[in-house]
């Protein structure tokens, strides 16, 4: 039995965001079973153009008993943070990706995921986020983002 619905609802100053429209229909690992047992998931853009997501940690993400597989916060990371980058206008993918877990997440409750871009510099650039709730950390991540030629991303994009 799949659990019920979950208020992924944003802030009153942040506008959806679309992501598929964006960057296709490819981001399933995070992003795919929005009413399914693994995470939920809405974008927004907040008042400054800044990604942030909302995301419902489910038990399929189970590591620690009744708490969140580093590894899943670590996937949301790399597509959220990754996806900053795309949506502030860099084609890019992850190059590196460096999770501080600060506190364990409970399983079954709804977080924001908060995103900014640091630098750019060349090909390089640096993106930060954290995985809050309130006044609770649960992970912080640094994210190296290495921009790719329009013609491959168009080209990766169109094999989806
Ligand atoms: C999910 C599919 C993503 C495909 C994206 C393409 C387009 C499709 C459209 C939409 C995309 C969809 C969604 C986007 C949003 C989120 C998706 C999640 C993000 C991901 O999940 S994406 C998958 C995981 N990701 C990988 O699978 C990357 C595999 N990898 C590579 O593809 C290469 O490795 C690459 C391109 C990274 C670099 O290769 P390269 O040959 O082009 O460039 P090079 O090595 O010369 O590096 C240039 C400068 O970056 C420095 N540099 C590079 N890597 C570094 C590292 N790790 N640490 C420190 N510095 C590093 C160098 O030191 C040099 O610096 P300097 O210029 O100063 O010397």
């Amino acid at each position: 039995m799949p659990m019920p619905p979950v208020d992924l609802s944003g802030e009153a100053n942040w506008t959806e965001f679309d992501a598929p429209s964006l960057v296709g229909a490819s981001l399933r690992f995070v992003s795919g079973e929005p009413e399914g047992d693994r995470y939920r998931v809405r974008y927004y853009r907040n008042a400054d153009g800044a990604l942030r997501a909302r995301i419902w940690f489910g038990p399929e993400t189970e590591g620690p008993p009744g708490h969140a597989h580093g590894g899943s916060m670590a996937a949301v990371m790399d597509e959220v943070l990754g996806l900053a980058a795309w949506a502030a206008g860099y084609p890019i993918v992850v190059g590196n990706l460096n999770v501080d877990f600060r506190n364990l997440l409970p399983l079954q409750q709804v977080v924001t995921v908060e995103s900014e871009i640091l630098s750019t510099s060349g090909r390089k650039v640096m993106v930060r986020g954290r995985i809050c709730k309130g006044d609770t950390v649960y992970a912080e991540a640094d994210c190296l983002c290495i921009t790719i030629p329009e013609q491959a991303a168009a080209e990766l994009a169109g094999k989806h």
